[in-house]
């Protein structure tokens, strides 16, 4: 579904992604590791085109994207959520997620009907399926973190795509709140057959959700291929060496 090839990203001299190379199957879980640093955030702003690409190519369903705008990615059927919370804070939980389901059926520029009358079973379909439909009028500061979080992935989903790009999904949540996201990922891929990449310093969640892991070392893939083979791979374990986040625990 997803193909990236010999991708190059520098800023200012400092070659950030140096040759990265990936291979996402449609329906399958797949985790880009790497130690602090590796590149995993600025492989998914390339994927999801929020930044520009010195050289490569991403093509997905086949399709050359790199370097199209991100809302065009968007609308070929490519969602992501950001490490740091992106929701609009002073929107509805409802508001939050119609929002997104209008940018799919190209209704957010409809002038002639009030947005808020548009699309609403579908929207309420969506937060039913992320148990949020109690919540639905609720400003989404007053959700906790973990609910913030489920339903930034409910708004990328609004927007019904083939693939999902999580970046660091889990990061400062409580122990709890991370079995509610491993459980969401499980079921939107298991269930719904979601074709889903994440990245996660989490080395539990990869090996609990992922069929295939990627792994970055400064900016270039070492290795790829089955949890297992990653587990027991030597590159992997020295590129991990006396980092915090061992691949072998
Ligand atoms: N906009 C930028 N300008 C300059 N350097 C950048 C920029 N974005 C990232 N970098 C550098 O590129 C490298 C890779 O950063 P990136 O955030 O992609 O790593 P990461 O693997 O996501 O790290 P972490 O796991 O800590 O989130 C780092 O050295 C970072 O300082």
């Amino acid at each position: 579904m997803l193909q990236v090839e010999k991708l190059r990203k520098a800023f200012d001299g400092f070659q950030a992604i140096a040759d990265a190379n990936l291979s996402v199957p449609k329906g399958e879980v797949v985790a880009v590791i790497g130690p602090n640093g590796a590149g995993k955030s600025t492989l998914f702003n390339l994927i999801t085109g929020h930044l520009q690409a010195d050289s490569g190519h991403i093509r997905f369903q086949r399709e050359e994207i790199t370097n199209l705008a991100p809302y065009k990615i968007c609308h070929k059927g490519m969602a992501r959520s950001f490490q740091l919370i992106n929701i609009f804070s002073s929107l509805t939980v409802f508001e939050n997620v119609q929002t997104s389901v209008l940018a799919k059926h190209r209704l957010d520029r409809n002038y002639f009907t009030p947005s808020r009358k548009l699309l609403i079973p579908e929207t309420l379909e969506v937060l039913e399926s992320f148990g949020l439909l109690d919540f639905k009028d609720r400003s989404c500061s007053a959700l906790s973190y973990g609910d913030q979080k489920v339903l930034e992935i409910a708004i990328a989903l609004g927007s019904k795509p083939e693939l999902l790009l999580l970046d660091e999904p889990t990061a400062g949540m409580s122990s709890e709140e991370t079995r509610k996201i491993v459980n969401l990922i499980k079921h939107l891929s298991q269930e719904k057959g979601l074709t889903i990449l994440i990245t996660e310093h989490d080395m539990e969640l990869v090996f609990d959700v992922a069929q295939k892991i990627m792994v970055l070392h400064q900016g270039k893939t070492i290795a790829q291929g089955l949890p297992e083979d990653i587990r027991n791979n030597k590159s992997v374990q020295n590129a991990y060496l006396g980092e915090q986040n061992d691949v072998r625990r």
